[in-house]
Order: C-alpha cells, then sequence, then structure tokens
C-alpha cells in the first residue's frame, strides 16, 4: 500500500440531507422554534432555515488511488467547499502518497491560513483527511478503528439527540438531549417554558435518565447561569453550547458558576488543536465535542482528544456518524457517543446522515457492537440514488 500514491481527488454537493443534516423539509424537529443566535430577530426566530441554516448543503469528497481504489467522505460545505477542494487542495493531494496524511493535512491547512482556520475550509478539509483515512482502510481491508489503535471496548452506547427524550428511553438510549426553544430574547416566558418542558420530559423518563439542553450558541452568561441553576431541580446533566464559540471568558466564567455536579460542554463549531486548546487550558468545559467532519479530520482528532485527555476532558464528538463511531470506540477518554434523531418526529431511529450513505450502521437499544462497524474504511458506499453534482474539476 505504501506505493500507492493519489490519482485523483474530486469534490461533488448534494441537497437535502446527508452530512448537512440541518437541511431538511418542513416539520422536522430540528427546525422547530430553536433558540440560536438570530433569534433575537422575531422573524428568524421559528425556523433555522429562515436564516440560512442549510445554505451550504453537503459536500462529497473522493480520492482515487494509482490502483483505482475510492475512498470518500462527507461533510457540510457544498458548493464553496467543492471548489476549494478542486481548485486549491487539489494540489497537496494528487500524486502525494496515499498514506502521507500528516504532510497532506499540514499542507492544507497551512495554506489555507490566510482565508481559513475553522469553519467551511476546516469542514473541507475534515472530508479530504477522512477521504484518505477511508482509502487507506480500503487499501488495507481494516476498518478505520483498527489503524487507529483498535477498539478499547466491544460496543459503543449512545445518547440521543432530538425532541423525544421519553421515545429515546424506549429505544434503549442512555439519554436525551433536547434542543433549547426560547432565548433571551423571549424573556421571563420563554426561560419559564424551557423549564417547563424539562420538567415534564424529567416526569416522563424517571430520575436517572440522562437529560440535557443543546442551547445552539444563543445565550448570555446570565441567562445561561439562571437557566442551569433552575434547570438543577430536574437534574440537567449537562449544558451545551449556551454561549456563542468566540466566547472562551465567558465559559470560563459559566463553568464557575455551575451549580455542583451539572456539566458544562461545548466544541462542536471550534476546530483544530490551537481552538480546542482555548477551550481546554481556560478551563471552559468538562466535555468537547469536536464533530470529526468539521473540526480537521481525524489526523487533528487524535491531538485534539489527547489533549482533552491531559486535561481530564471527555471527548464526546458531535454528530458525525460513522467518522464518530470509529473514533469513539479507540478511546478511553471518550465513554460514550451522540446519536442524532433524524426522523422528523425523532420518533423512530434512522441512519443519521441519511439517505447519503449505504450500510450506515446504526443503533440498537442504544448500543452498537465494535462488529457493525468491522469493514474496511468507515464501511459506507454512497447511495447510488443520491443525485451527485460535480461544480468545479480541475
Ligand atoms: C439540536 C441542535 O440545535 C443542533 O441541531 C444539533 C446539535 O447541536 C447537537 O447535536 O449537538
Ligand atoms: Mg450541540
Amino acid at each position: 500500500m505504501t506505493s500507492q500514491t493519489i490519482k485523483q481527488v474530486r469534490a461533488y454537493t448534494l441537497r437535502g440531507g446527508g452530512a448537512d443534516y440541518h437541511d431538511q423539509s418542513d416539520g422536522h424537529w430540528i427546525d422547530d422554534h430553536i433558540s440560536t443566535p438570530m433569534s433575537k430577530y422575531p422573524e428568524y426566530r421559528q425556523s433555522r432555515r429562515s436564516f440560512g441554516i442549510n445554505v451550504l448543503g453537503t459536500l462529497v469528497v473522493e480520492v482515487e488511488a494509482s490502483d483505482g481504489t475510492v475512498g470518500f467522505a462527507v461533510t457540510t460545505g457544498g458548493e464553496p467547499g467543492a471548489f476549494i477542494v478542486e481548485k486549491h487542495l487539489a494540489r497537496f493531494i494528487e500524486g502525494a502518497r496515499v498514506t502521507d496524511v500528516e504532510k497532506i493535512w499540514d499542507q492544507m491547512y497551512q495554506s489555507t491560513l490566510y482565508y481559513g482556520r475553522k469553519g467551511i475550509v476546516l469542514n473541507t478539509l475534515s472530508a479530504v483527511d477522512l477521504a484518505l483515512w477511508d482509502l487507506m482502510g480500503k487499501l488495507r481491508q481494516e476498518p478505520v478503528h483498527q489503524l487507529l489503535g483498535g477498539a478499547v471496548r466491544n460496543e459503543l452506547q449512545f445518547y440521543a439527540t432530538g425532541a423525544r427524550p421519553d421515545l429515546a428511553k424506549q429505544m434503549g438510549f442512555i439519554g436525551g438531549k433536547l434542543p433549547l426553544q426560547h432565548g433571551p430574547a423571549e424573556g421571563e416566558e420563554g426561560l419559564r417554558r424551557n423549564l417547563e418542558k424539562l420538567a415534564h420530559m424529567r416526569e416522563q423518563v424517571g430520575p436517572d435518565f440522562w437529560l440535557m439542553y443543546d442551547c445552539w450558541m444563543s445565550l448570555d452568561l446570565n441567562y445561561a447561569t439562571r437557566l442551569a441553576h433552575a434547570a438543577a431541580d430536574f437534574k440537567l446533566k449537562w449544558i451545551e453550547e449556551a454561549l456563542p464559540p468566540d466566547d472562551y471568558w465567558g465559559y470560563a466564567a459559566l463553568r464557575k458558576n455551575m451549580p455542583a455536579g451539572m456539566m458544562v460542554s461545548t466544541g462542536e463549531h471550534e476546530a483544530t488543536r490551537w481552538g480546542f486548546r482555548l477551550l481546554l487550558e481556560m478551563g471552559c468545559c468538562d466535555i468537547i465535542q469536536p464533530d470529526v467532519n468539521w473540526c480537521g479530520g481525524l489526523t487533528e482528532l487524535i491531538k485534539i482528544s489527547a489533549l482533552a485527555d491531559a486535561h481530564g476532558a471527555l471527548v464526546v464528538p458531535h454528530g458525525s456518524s460513522v467518522y464518530s463511531y470509529h473514533f469513539v470506540i479507540t478511546r478511553h477518554n471518550s465513554p460514550f457517543a451522540e446519536f442524532l434523531m433524524m426522523a422528523p418526529k425523532a420518533d423512530e431511529v434512522v441512519p443519521m446522515f441519511n439517505p447519503l450513505l449505504l450500510d450506515e450502521p446504526i443503533p440498537q437499544q442504544g448500543r452498537m457492537s465494535v462488529n457493525q462497524l468491522d469493514k474496511p474504511g468507515f464501511g459506507v458506499r454512497l447511495n447510488p440514488e443520491c443525485l451527485l453534482e460535480r461544480p468545479y474539476s480541475h
């Protein structure tokens, strides 16, 4: 395999679900009055699609080795991501050895520093990196979790994110994370509704099931502190992404303000070892949540995770489907994983990147055996019924 080089890299886009899991149709819980940084504008409060949460769509990156074997990965990045891959990053990938992941990562990162560092550029870079890991696995006929050092346990355990933790409990998950629906602009009435929802769910699921609130960057320090203290009565396990991702100082203060036993989690919109270093060194949170498809891919996540381990923080990746599963099963400081409920009513388990991937494993009774991951690479295929477009080529 070491002699294999990369013949070609190709970038495609897709609309409607897939890696851009916010790109859903009307009536989906994920777009039903969720608190966001845009909620202060009443006209953008009811729907996140109204302010363009789904404008990017899915990006698919394929890398083809000299023997014709193809690795691929997906992310959120759509057409701008496709442009970056085809017009800029391709020069560092084509002709390189398949195993040169560190060098390719470094060249992609350093060459985009002047317009990158986070966001869409890092999403795109992540997809290239993950496609290379998929290709290495396929060429070696080994699952990626084996390339990462091997599973440290026989199964993954999941909590579910969605509007119905009560149903998630019946489906065997270990916890349920609700989207916070009302932000500071909705005042005391909104705060009361948030707490009523939590109280109702606590009643439904009993005292021991984990309940969390995902605040999607939408609160301020005062509101988040008040919410956390009031939510302690209903045994909220953690408060997630309460503040804007650049407010490291706010997170550090929030963590100090937490009621006993409640954790702060964040990081799904953070990227690279340098971004996570700030979160960890400033004591911003107990759990970091890098999205494997956004934070820099696996090559970077290995570094982020080691740093978190040294700081005593857990790494529970945001979403990321198979890209998370293959990593989490190999790390002691990633004791459980997230499953995003993509059924419109959160009432059944469907694959997270539905409909884009074939063979995408799903939890059964909130668990996934390592055997479900024992296929070469990430073990998934592109669904030929999803019509991919290649907007640029080089
Ligand atoms: C439910 C959240 O608002 C968001 O759509 C997903 C997320 O942040 C998470 O799964 O975590
Ligand atoms: Mg979140």
